[in-house]
């Protein structure tokens, strides 16, 4: 993560920022002001705004536990695998693994889910209703958390991966798209401004993480991409790609918005596992 965020900007930005924070002004107004006004970039302005808080408030900072990935060194050791980081963005946070899965494992959860796959949903923000959409033209099944040992295994490694509970995650949602399948631009948080999302939080609250398991190869086409910021990503077999859906503030970030682009050969499939704050 950035370090010294507060130090790299220019002197009256740092008094700025120490001003306002006292002032009790809202941190993520001022971010959206120093993206504004400012010589520098807003992931900058996040890290130092929450530097600041942390500096001026230490006893009350409230910062929100968060879903994070050690991205020091380019080895994870968790209980039973060692993956590799094999790109790490700060904001959004966004982390590039690989060898999360074995490929025997990959297969066997492929397997598991074979016989149910249906048409996939998304959901409706203004009613909240479930509903086939254009914009998501791959079939869904669902894993329930701890269904079989292998399930319980990869729930533990991801709960170990992102220091976050596994009763704290939904169930893991696969998703297989065949030639010209996709699913547009979205993003994976709920909107709590929106009329038909207030029950989607209600059981589990916010989506802050999403880890996405590469259960295969895709031969042409199919990748993660992130149009905000120019980043996609090409799906590999046992690797997983970890983006919080939040800010520092542990509020929503329009930055994770992604789409998976039309596969144009081959098969993909994937498992989607939703790190939410509370037990789900
Ligand atoms: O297919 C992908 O690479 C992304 C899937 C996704 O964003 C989702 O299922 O929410
Ligand atoms: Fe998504």
């Amino acid at each position: 993560m950035q370090k010294n965020a507060l130090q790299r900007l220019p002197a009256t930005w740092q008094h700025w920022v120490i001003e306002n924070l006292a002032k009790g002004c809202d941190p993520e107004e001022l971010a959206m002001k120093m993206e504004r006004d400012g010589p520098f970039d807003r992931t900058l302005a996040e890290f130092a705004l929450a530097e600041a808080h942390l500096q001026s408030h230490p006893e009350s900072f409230v910062r929100p536990p968060l879903p994070e990935i050690d991205t020091t060194a380019n080895k994870i050791a968790l209980p039973d695998r060692v993956v590799d980081v094999l790109l790490s963005v700060a904001i959004p946070r966004i982390v590039l693994l690989g060898n999360v899965l074995s490929d025997d494992e990959c297969d066997a959860m492929a397997e598991l889910s074979r016989s149910r796959f249906a048409r996939s949903k998304t959901i409706d923000n203004d009613s909240g209703v479930e509903r086939h959409d254009v914009a998501r033209t791959s079939e869904s099944a669902h894993i329930q958390r701890g269904e079989t040992d292998l399930v319980a295994r990869i729930d533990a490694r991801l709960a170990a991966l992102a220091g976050w509970p596994v009763a704290h995650a939904e169930p893991l949602q696969l998703q297989k798209y065949q030639a010209g399948n996709e699913y547009r631009p979205h993003v994976d948080w709920f909107d709590p401004a929106l009329p038909g999302t207030a029950k989607h939080l209600d059981k589990g609250g916010q989506r802050l993480g999403t880890i996405i398991l590469y259960l295969t190869d895709v031969e042409e086409g199919g990748g993660t991409s992130f149009p905000g910021i120019g980043l996609d990503i090409h799906p590999q077999k046992g690797g997983a790609l970890f983006f919080r859906n939040t800010t520092p503030f542990g509020l929503p970030d329009k930055k994770t918005l992604h789409a998976g682009l039309p596969v144009e050969k081959g098969t993909k499939i994937i498992a989607n596992k939703w790190l939410r704050e509370k037990p789900y």
